[in-house]
């Protein structure tokens, strides 16, 4: 048959590496869908809702490098944007594409359904500008090759979402066929001169120094520079901590890692390190309130930066630099001084002495740690959702090859469920592992009916300390308590007649234990584990880290009255 709008959309979704794309219907995508399905290399998978959709987009494009999530006009992109903020947060190129109302309506004052009930459409296309790298709503048949390229291309070089709209009277209307797709795809490489340039900038910097640490960031993952950091790091054999968002980025079994740089709540001798250093190559870092405890741990010395496609020092800026060329261009030009890992092997702690609950003994926060620390292969896949989930996943030891994912610029809570599900289809060779609360819990349940329905064996660890502990950390209020469910039945309850996830429930450690060798055996389908424990049996480093992020949020505005 005729080559359509939406054969020419679905077909560069495969060549940029698509397998599956995330959906809801609606009246208005509903053409574009048929499209989509009928491309041999793309996989329809159904959402239980927008939000959840965009966000099984994000944790899919986490595993995959790129998604697609396709929603219907208004009432779907609405929620779709939240996902799509997060994408955006956390430098993933989510691709968000939404029907929308047939090419005749408007400027017929056509009073249209899911629309505000005005007849300008136009809103959510300027709202979707705000949220994304690249946005384009394509008006004709005859310009959907060239806004469709510039989108999908804006996306890929940016690690950034874009937004492709599609009337639902065009998503059927012929079109030409695509041209190569290396014109969407090639990277633009490191101008060479500047190449050159901050590499000389790099010796000038370091020249003289003693004491050079290295600060990993979450931007590292995203610029798939991982390999050339190691390459870089061993070149200038000096102390590599990480922020807590690029844990899993660097191999913490790696001889010159020193622990997670977070302030006050760091790890290992990270804190120290970075303060005794006399120059910090900072590596795809984000700086936000969060990772530097309410402001209280920004670096004092002057830094070296090393993002993903600008370098920049005390007095100098390069731009056109790519992170994983620069560091594979400078390692052969440093000089080798472990100063630091010598301090280091004098200030690194003993570990703490773990203690072994017995069978019987109610369940704790520190057990729950110690088990899901024995849980942990180089197969694993980690996500720790927003909330003590956080702290207790950053402060277990990654085993080589073990992966981690945490959502920590956006902090959407309840975003582990989708996200965990968009990766595991895209990861089924990897054991998908959640550590979430309660309260996140309750905001995407759910999309663990998709894991029964696609059979995905994803083990979700629910916490339940009865309500939004970080909050009562931050500041309490009677906000802050929630409805408890029967969280074990609820995930058995989306079996119906044709479904295998299990729920159980552990009060003790033993009870732990037995549920952790269940869903290490189920491979059916998702295995919840309720854990219950005290309210107040929270990490002493979510006290501290709340109680300064609290303190930021109190600052009294700036003198008005001048
Ligand atoms: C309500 C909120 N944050 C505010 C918030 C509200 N809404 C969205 C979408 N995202 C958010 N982060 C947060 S961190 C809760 O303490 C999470 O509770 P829970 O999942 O139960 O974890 P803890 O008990 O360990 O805190
Ligand atoms: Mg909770």
């Amino acid at each position: 048959g005729k080559f359509t709008v939406g054969d020419y959309l679905a077909e560069r979704l495969a060549q940029v590496g698509c397998r599956h794309h995330f959906v809801v219907p609606g009246d208005y995508n509903l053409i574009l869908l048929d499209k989509l399905q009928a491309h041999p290399d793309l996989r329809e998978v159904g959402c239980a809702n927008e939000l959840n959709c965009a966000l099984a987009a994000e944790g899919y494009a986490r595993a995959n490098g790129v998604s697609a999530c396709v929603v219907t006009y208004s009432v779907g992109a609405l929620s779709a944007f939240n996902g799509t903020g997060s994408a955006y947060a956390e430098n993933l190129p989510l691709i968000l594409i939404s029907g929308s109302p047939n090419t005749n309506d408007s400027g017929q004052y056509h009073i249209l359904h899911h629309t505000l009930g005005h007849p300008d459409y136009t809103y959510q296309y300027e709202m979707a500008k705000k949220i994304t790298c690249c946005a384009v709503s394509v008006p004709r048949a005859v310009d959907a090759p060239r806004l469709i390229d510039r989108a999908i291309r804006a996306a890929i070089l940016s690690k950034k979402p874009c937004y492709i709209e599609i009337p639902t009277n065009l998503a059927g209307a012929t079109c030409v066929r695509p041209g190569p797709i290396s014109a969407v795809t090639d990277p633009i490489t490191s101008d060479k001169n500047a190449l050159d340039a901050a590499a000389k900038c790099a010796s000038e910097y370091l020249d003289g120094k003693l004491k050079p640490v290295i600060l990993v960031g979450p931007k590292v993952g995203r610029a798939g520079a991982e390999k050339e950091l190691i390459q870089f790091a061993e070149a200038m054999g000096c102390s590599v901590a990480l922020q807590p968002a690029a844990k899993g980025m660097f191999p913490e079994d790696h001889k010159q890692f020193v622990g997670i740089f977070w302030g006050q709540v760091s790890s290992d001798a990270a804190d120290s390190m970075v303060h005794w250093a006399d120059a910090m190559i900072c590596v795809g870092t984000i700086f936000n309130d969060y990772s530097t405890v309410g402001w209280t741990a920004v670096p004092d010395i002057p830094l070296m930066t090393i993002d993903m496609d600008h370098v920049t020092f005390p007095g100098a800026h390069f731009s056109r630099v790519r992170m994983n060329e620069f560091l594979s261009h400078l390692a052969p030009q440093v000089t080798f001084n472990d100063t630091t890992m010598i301090e280091y092997k004098r200030l690194k702690p003993d570990p703490p002495h773990v203690h072994t609950a017995t069978r019987e003994e109610a369940l704790t926060r520190k057990e729950i740690q110690r088990q899901v620390q024995e849980m942990l292969t180089e197969r694993t896949s980690l996500f720790v959702d927003t909330g003590d989930s956080w702290f207790n996943g950053i402060a277990l030891k990654l085993p080589p090859g073990a992966k981690f994912e945490i959502e920590m610029q956006w902090g959407h809570i309840g975003w582990s469920i989708p996200a965990a599900f968009g990766y595991a289809l895209r990861h089924p060779d990897r054991h998908t592992i959640v550590l979430i609360g309660d309260g996140s819990f309750q905001v995407t349940a759910q999309e663990v009916s998709q894991m029964v329905r696609y059979k995905v064996p994803i083990t979700i660890l629910l916490i339940n300390n009865r309500g939004y502990t970080i909050e009562v950390e931050i500041h309490d209020g009677s906000y802050n308590k929630i409805k408890n469910w029967d969280y074990a039945k609820l995930v058995e309850a989306f079996n119906s007649t044709d479904g295998q996830a299990k729920g159980l429930l552990a009060n003790t450690a033993g009870e732990l234990a037995d549920a952790i060798k269940v869903a290490e055996a189920h491979k059916e389908g998702p295995t919840l584990i309720e854990c219950t424990i005290d309210q107040d049996d929270c990490s002493k480093e979510l006290i501290t880290w709340g109680h300064y992020v609290a303190a930021a949020n109190a600052r009294p505005p700036r003198n008005m009255s001048v």
